[in-house]
């Protein structure tokens, strides 16, 4: 694994990561569009911690989520798991590799047959990799259940005799069974209550102690994201364009689209809350961002420049990165730069 200059060990590392999308329009006369679905993402996970990804909807967050699980092929770039291409592996390579990193889904079954029973959605990944078969499988299969707060007499049931919260559960217990170093949640708690969400942000949490995994934390509200993540990246048109520590970044975030998010999501002082400027107008269509920098169509605080220069992502502070040339100050809603 890479040492960092933080001298944190990076198990992850995203670079310059672009999925675009050909879309095809029109029936007589055939066009074709290119929608930069993710574009030029550079990122780096670090071993032991959750990185939460957060943004709109169609900013580009599963699909980057995909991507780090060689789901959706990347149109360029490098995705480097404790230091090896994931893009570049053989197909052997990557079957290999790809037991170290697992993901949890918003609805954990829907790809999976209706007709199997719990035991055999958990024992699938285990039976498919050889890793245990019998008596073995059963017992791995019993202790993935009680890891996740089940009965292992819930193995003999079906995904639609649970609730969401206990169906997730199975869906964690799937992901852990190979020991997973890495895991990306892909909107694991928005389809559940909020009682049930927090009862499974705990178990992710207890689960990531107890096992040392890390997460990549994907989700479109700004609550969940917050309470799990040591550090959040935010996304906007298949771009980051602000990621840093938590606490410093919801206390003061320096992206006007962060300050955004955050003006409508009771995640902070309430005070502090009241000051920000909250998010107007809608996302524009993909296939026709902006120019320059992409959010300029919403910014409360654009200028000429924005227009014009796409800003770069940048150092703006300890462990602060901001793609904007007039980030916020601390508190947020003044410029720091006239
Ligand atoms: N297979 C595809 N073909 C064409 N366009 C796609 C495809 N998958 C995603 N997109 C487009 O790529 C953009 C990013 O989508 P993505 O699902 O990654 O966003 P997201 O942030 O995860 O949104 P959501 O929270 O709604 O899932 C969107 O504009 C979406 O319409």
């Amino acid at each position: 694994m890479m040492e960092t200059t933080e001298n944190r060990k990076a198990i992850l590392q995203i670079q310059r990561l672009s999925k675009h999308f050909e879309i095809s329009k029109g029936f007589v006369k055939k066009q074709t569009q290119i929608l930069k679905a993710v574009d030029e993402v550079d990122l780096v996970v670090y071993e032991g911690e959750t990185l939460g990804i957060v943004g709109e909807s169609g900013c580009g967050k599963s699909t980057l989520g995909n991507m780090i699980m060689h789901l959706t092929e990347s149109t360029s770039g490098n995705i480097l798991f404790e230091g090896a291409d994931l893009t570049q592996l053989s197909r052997e390579e990557l079957r290999r590799k790809r037991k170290d990193i697992q993901m949890i889904f918003q609805d954990p079954f829907s790809s999976l047959n209706p007709r199997w029973k719990v035991f055999d959605i958990i024992a699938e990944p285990l039976r498919t990799h050889g890793l245990a078969e019998g008596k073995s499988l059963k017992e791995q299969v019993h202790t993935l259940l009680e890891a996740v707060g089940l009965s292992p007499d819930y193995a003999n049931r079906f995904p639609h005799q649970f609730s969401g919260g206990q169906r997730q559960r199975v869906g964690i217990g799937r992901a852990l069974a190979l020991k997973p170093k890495l895991i990306v949640c892909d909107e694991p708690v928005s389809a559940l209550d909020v009682s049930i969400q927090s009862q499974i942000l705990n178990l992710l949490s207890i689960l990531q102690k107890r096992y040392g995994l890390t997460y990549i934390f994907i989700a479109h509200g700004l609550p969940a994201v917050a309470y799990i993540s040591d550090r959040i990246a935010v996304m906007y048109l298949g771009k980051v364009v602000e990621i840093g520590d938590k606490e410093d970044l919801l206390n003061h975030p320096a992206h006007p689209y962060t300050e955004g998010l955050l003006a409508s999501a009771p995640v902070t002082d309430p005070q502090l809350r009241t000051k920000r400027k909250v998010l107007e107008g809608e996302t524009p269509n993909p296939l026709n961002p902006p120019s320059g920098c992409a959010f300029h169509t919403r910014c409360p605080y654009v200028k000429d420049r924005c227009k014009i220069e796409t800003p770069a992502l940048q150092l703006a502070g300890s462990g602060r990165s901001v793609a904007c040339h007039y980030p916020l100050e601390a508190g947020g809603g003044v410029l720091l730069h006239g």
